[in-house]
């Protein structure tokens, strides 16, 4: 993203004011930031659902692949998985997690062959036939995250994909999410306002504060891999939420 300058209406204040970010092929990157500051309409300038008043996006361009700067070449590339499942309630397990391969035209016998390979590693074994309203609230994020996995797209984009759920589900599906990325090393951009999630899943955690969001700040996390939730018992893990804080407060997202 370059200089990317958005405003909702030409009268307003701009949202994102000349905002340069990049995130590398295969890296897992966290936007963190309180709500209301632009994590979710920063997305949806990404998808080309919005466009912006200045500056250039593009997705690709790693190695064997052109790049996409206009929005309907970038729709294409970009997998957005919303806060809520989105799941067809007519539709069993598996017919929703095919959804992005039928859309593309891929056979329905492979579309569904691909999802049957990946249905035990996603904790969805049995549950194929199965419809969405028979599923736990983090058995749907599962299936949803499945569906936008199997669209094989360059770029994940998950958009607090945990939020709706309670504190158990959520850390179960931190370590689960880990587990599956650590296999699949997927291009992920995730959105959170939860500080820890953030530290716990990234290589980076990009910090938004101000309005409107003009930089960045950047935090690397070195942490070694593979982690779980005890990562976060480490005093290494306490530095850097402390340090997050820091420059959370530095922005003016955080008082005191
Ligand atoms: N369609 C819209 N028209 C005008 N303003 C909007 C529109 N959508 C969002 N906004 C405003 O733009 C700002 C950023 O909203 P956005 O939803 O991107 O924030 P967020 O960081 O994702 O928040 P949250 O963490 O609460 O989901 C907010 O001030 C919001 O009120």
């Amino acid at each position: 993203m370059e200089n990317v300058t958005f405003a909702f209406s030409p009268g307003e204040p701009p949202v994102f004011d000349g905002l340069s970010f990049r995130v590398e092929p295969g890296e897992f990157v966290s936007l963190l930031g309180p709500s209301g500051i632009g994590k979710t309409t920063l997305f949806r300038l990404i998808c080309g659902l919005l466009k912006p008043q200045a500056g250039r996006l593009t997705v690709g361009g790693g190695a064997g692949g052109a790049e996409a700067s206009t929005a309907s070449g970038r729709l294409g590339r970009v997998g957005y998985m919303p806060q809520r499942d989105a799941l067809l309630p007519w539709r069993n397990v598996l017919q929703n997690a095919v959804l992005a391969l039928e859309v593309r035209g891929v056979p329905k016998r492979e579309a569904e062959s691909r999802a049957k390979e990946l249905l035990e590693s996603f904790g969805l074994a049995g549950a194929e036939r199965k419809y969405p309203h028979e599923l736990s609230g983090g058995m749907r994020q599962r299936v949803s995250f499945l569906r936008t996995v199997l669209g094989g797209y360059d770029l994940l984009l998950l958009d607090e994909p945990f939020s709706a759920l309670d504190a158990m589900t959520r850390t179960q599906l931190q370590e689960w999410l880990l587990g599956v990325w650590e296999r699949h090393r997927t291009t992920v951009l995730f959105i959170t306002h939860d500080m820890e999630e953030a530290l716990l899943l990234s290589d980076r955690v990009l910090i938004a504060a101000g309005r409107p969001v003009a930089r960045l700040a950047e935090l690397p996390v070195s942490l070694p891999r593979p982690r779980s939730s005890e990562t976060t018992l480490s005093p290494e893990f306490a530095a850097l939420k402390r340090e997050a804080r820091r420059l959370l407060q530095e922005g003016g997202a955080l008082h005191g």
